[in-house]
């Protein structure tokens, strides 16, 4: 082993949220070297939210043109699938990461390859590198479940990292958990004209409100997929054919030229030398990132399970790097809630997006979890279809809205929009919910002419109509 290399900051992981932590803290003149054991830029850009979005685009590009008179008489054919998987390709740069390494370089961030762990407060091995640093941040992400059924690890399944990659498309597809991935996947595949059968023990999307998996399972019927609601395998095995059969809890079986199982992810902490280094496993964390109990190790994005989301765990990052480097300059914290160095909207503002068709686009808390929370709250919920600018967007419009309101003190706490391309509507519902701002100067907010936005208009006017 090489002679002990000294650093200001180290990051276990060039994910996305890695990539952040480490730019961050360079630019306030902390110095970094980033272990990364695999591609530079993480499991988003390689076999998650690039290439899983690029397999959903085209087909939502149709549906949309099919939908409207005129643009219909034109778009009459299938998708192409193998155009659609090219394009899939070009967004993982070929799973190349030169461009991602690169970009370290120039930002000042020293790329180590190879794989990471600690050995002991402030060190660290990466391959065969002995690195020793006043601070380590873990960004090292999350992996999937694979659920204990019998034959299934046998069978060799697809996971996420499978699927999203795969060089052709299945004639039949299993997929293995009605959550975001699954549900999203099996739209992309039916798209690309799998026979596709989604195997779900719960309703789907089971942590949004129930309306949005409702409206998801219907698109998914129209889509040509079939939902397998209540079941959950007993056996699974691949046959000499190559073909996965699949036995029911409810005495069914199906048969599918590949399974997929997106049964959810854990924290990728195997093998990190959390004991070593005298670290819980649950990796505990505080709002600037801190993990219980140290002073030296922090934990951002995927790996500390606040929330599974790359946009989630950049600004964590943001802010995490940016308080490492107030820690290690010496210069003053500001870490109460929505201070800079404080990441306080992982508790209030989570933004989500499901890019199934119907989209569903979620912020804050549901109904559920705001009574949970002891919240006094008002539901108000309008159609979508019934919006001027919904209607001329795309004949039949189908979709329903609701903000969760706090009746106390009249500012919104969640909302959920649910149809045709509405992921652009959820940043306003971001913004009103970071910015507490009282229902009676929303109503000052008067959008646009006809926009699907109007929604907030007649959402606000339910409201006072309750009144
Ligand atoms: C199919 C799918 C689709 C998704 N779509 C979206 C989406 O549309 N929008 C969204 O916001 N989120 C999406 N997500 C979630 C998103 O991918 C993650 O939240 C995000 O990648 C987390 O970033 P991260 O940097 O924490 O971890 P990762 O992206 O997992 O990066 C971790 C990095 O650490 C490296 N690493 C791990 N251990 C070590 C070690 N010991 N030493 C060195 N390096 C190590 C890994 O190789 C990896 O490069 C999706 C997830 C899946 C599975
Ligand atoms: N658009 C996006 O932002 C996007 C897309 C995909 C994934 N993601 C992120 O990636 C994470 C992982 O996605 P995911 O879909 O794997 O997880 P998930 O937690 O959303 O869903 C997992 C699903 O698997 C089911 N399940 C778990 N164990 C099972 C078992 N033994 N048998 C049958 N079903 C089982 C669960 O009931 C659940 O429905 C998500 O939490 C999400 O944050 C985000």
């Amino acid at each position: 082993m090489n002679e002990q290399e000294n650093y200001d900051l180290i990051v276990i992981g060039a994910g996305p949220v890695g990539e952040n932590v480490a730019d961050y803290a360079t630019r306030k003149g902390v110095r970094v070297a980033i272990v990364e054991s695999e591609l530079v830029g993480g499991e988003c850009s390689y076999w998650a939210c690039m290439p899983s979005k690029a397999l959903l685009r085209s087909g939502h590009a149709l549906r949309a043109a099919q939908r409207v008179p005129g643009a219909s008489q034109a778009a009459t054919g299938k998708l192409d699938a193998s155009a659609v998987l090219a394009r899939r390709t070009q967004f993982t740069s070929g799973w190349k990461d030169d461009g991602q390494a690169q970009w370290l370089e120039s930002a000042g961030i020293e790329l180590i390859r190879g794989r990471g762990r600690l050995l002991g407060v402030g060190k660290v091995q990466a391959g065969d590198r002995i690195l020793s640093a006043r601070a380590v941040a873990l960004a090292t992400g999350s992996i999937p479940k694979l659920p204990e059924i019998p034959g299934l690890a046998e069978a060799r399944p697809w996971g996420t990292r499978e699927i999203t990659a795969a060089d052709h498309v299945p004639e039949s597809l299993a997929i293995l958990g009605g959550g975001v991935a699954g549900t999203e996947m099996a739209f992309a595949f039916a798209s690309l004209g799998s026979a596709v059968t989604l195997i779900s023990r719960g309703p789907l999307l089971g942590r949004e409100e129930p309306f949005a998996g409702e409206y998801a399972a219907a698109g998914l019927k129209d889509a040509g997929v079939q939902v397998r609601f209540g079941a959950a395998p007993t056996r699974v095995d691949r046959d000499q054919h190559g073909m996965v059969a699949i036995a029911l809890d409810d005495g069914s079986s199906l048969r599918a030229s590949e399974l997929v199982v997106a049964a959810g992810r854990t924290p990728a902490t195997l093998e990190l030398g959390l004991e070593a280094a005298g670290v819980d496993a649950k990796l505990a964390v505080d709002d600037t990132m801190l993990v219980a109990g140290t002073d030296w190790l922090y934990a951002v994005g995927d790996v500390n399970g606040r929330a599974l989301l790359t946009h989630q765990g950049k600004y964590q990052a943001r802010i995490a790097g940016e308080a490492i480097a107030a820690r290690l300059n010496g210069t003053p914290l500001s870490a109460g809630p929505w201070g800079a160095h404080a990441a306080t909207a992982d508790h209030h503002a989570v933004p989500r997006v499901i890019f199934t068709d119907p989209e569903v686009a979620a912020v804050g808390l549901t109904e559920s979890q705001a009574r949970d929370a002891g919240i006094p709250v008002q539901i108000v919920a309008y159609d979508l279809g019934q919006v001027a600018g919904a209607s001329l967007h795309a004949d039949g419009y189908s979709g329903r809205a609701q903000l969760v309101i706090d009746r106390e003190r009249q500012v919104v706490v969640g909302a959920t929009f649910v149809g045709q391309d509405v992921a652009e509507l959820l940043h306003a519902a971001t913004i009103a919910i970071v910015g507490e701002i009282p229902l009676d100067r929303l109503w000052h907010a008067v959008p646009a002419y006809p926009t699907i936005s109007e929604i907030w208009l007649r959402l606000l006017e339910t409201c006072r109509q309750a009144i």
